[in-house]
């Protein structure tokens, strides 16, 4: 099934109190043309969304419909997010958009995958982007007590108290939310906090999570689009001139081991070669550890651009079916985001180039 006729799911993820439900109840009121239909995995207490909740009386939740003003349907789930897509999609005439709101603590990564294999099995649904809403006001004291957790406590608690992070590592796009609270350098300064943990997301400043929504709704972070993908790696490129340790935005300043890593090579790539060592990388040195990754390549006897895309062990190797100008340099070109990932270590392998 081609993705136009596949329905879009834009999975929100945030930290607690960040405005994800300000920013469903802002998406289900505005003047969007589409029916979207919501699943969230916790009870909630903003209006218009949480409506649709109804409690059974054995005091589940049960799924239920709600028509809004603007033709949107809401529904809730069961804590299955994946279950939930399978019963909504029976009701597939009834919906042409799902926005699925994670818990504060969800792991956007599991269900990024979750959707992603189901793609692979030309499921009627495809990922469309992941969006992170963050609470800017509250932002440096939360990464702030992550990290002390971090040093101080248990693995578990270490896996709870860096999902701010994660968060933000899996976001295509990043709101951040409450600049009404903060001053203009404050921003900045969070901004770049941001791009440390993730260099590839699109960051938008929100008041109560008001944006425009064709920049986050229907914007295919996850298809083979080259212009999308020259454009996350057109500011990687200026960083090139830069010794190695830029190429990881690891800053003395930043508190975080969660960071973007760059990496780009001329010549041709042998495909079977390349595809045996991104397996070994996500599989093995870097299992569970590389979140996200994306790349421009160019494959040996392939005149054509190719993208991969990437999240966790899953990925793909897609052409663009645009192929490399005459004049142009054929440099293979990758981002990564994970956690301590060694620019060095990943380099040294990495590349079978075709002479
Ligand atoms: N000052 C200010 N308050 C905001 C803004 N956006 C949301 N809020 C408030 O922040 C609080 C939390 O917002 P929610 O939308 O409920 O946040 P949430 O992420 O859904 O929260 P949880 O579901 O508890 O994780 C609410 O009282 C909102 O009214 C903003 O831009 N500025």
């Amino acid at each position: 099934m081609s993705r136009d006729n596949k329905i879009p799911i834009t999975l929100i993820t945030g930290f607690l109190g960040a405005g994800k439900s300000t920013f469903l109840s802002y998406i289900l009121n505005e003047n969007h043309g589409k029916k979207i239909a919501v699943i969230q995995n916790e009870f909630g207490e903003s209006i218009g969304v949480e409506t649709a909740i109804i409690v059974g009386d054995d005091g589940k939740k049960v799924q239920e419909w709600l028509e809004f003003p603007n033709g949107c349907i809401c529904c809730t789930s069961k804590d299955d997010f994946l279950q939930s897509i399978e019963d909504l999609l029976k009701r597939k005439d009834k919906f042409d958009y799902i926005l699925i709101e994670s818990t504060g603590m969800g792991d956007p990564g599991q269900i990024s995958t979750s959707l992603w294999v189901d793609e692979e099995l030309d499921s009627p649904v495809y990922l469309d982007s992941i969006i992170a809403v963050v609470d800017c006001f509250h932002f440096e004291k939360q990464l702030e007590n992550a990290n002390q957790l971090k040093m101080t406590n248990t693995i578990e608690k270490v896996k709870h108290d860096t999902e701010l992070e994660r968060q933000i590592a899996f976001a295509d796009v990043v709101l951040l939310n409450k600049i009404d609270l903060v001053d203009k350098t404050y921003l900045q300064n969070i901004k770049s906090k941001i791009l440390d943990i993730n260099s590839m997301a699109e960051i938008y400043t929100t008041e109560r999570s008001k944006i425009d929504l064709n920049k986050v709704l229907g914007i295919k972070s996850y298809t083979p689009n080259l212009e999308l993908i020259q454009n996350y790696l057109s500011h990687h490129k200026k960083q090139d001139s830069h010794n190695h340790n830029e190429h990881n935005h690891s800053h003395s300043n930043h508190s975080t081991n969660i960071t973007t890593l760059y990496i780009e090579q001329v010549g041709d790539l042998d495909e079977t070669e390349f595809n045996r060592w991104l397996g070994e990388m996500v599989y093995d040195t870097y299992k569970d550890k590389i979140y996200r990754y994306k790349g421009l390549l160019s494959i040996n006897n392939e005149n054509e651009k190719f993208i991969l895309q990437g999240v966790y062990s899953t990925f793909e190797v897609q052409s663009s079916h645009i192929a490399w100008n005459k004049n142009e340099e054929k440099i293979n070109r990758l981002v990564f985001i994970g956690e301590s990932l060694d620019y060095n270590q990943i380099k040294s392998k990495i590349f079978i180039i075709i002479k």
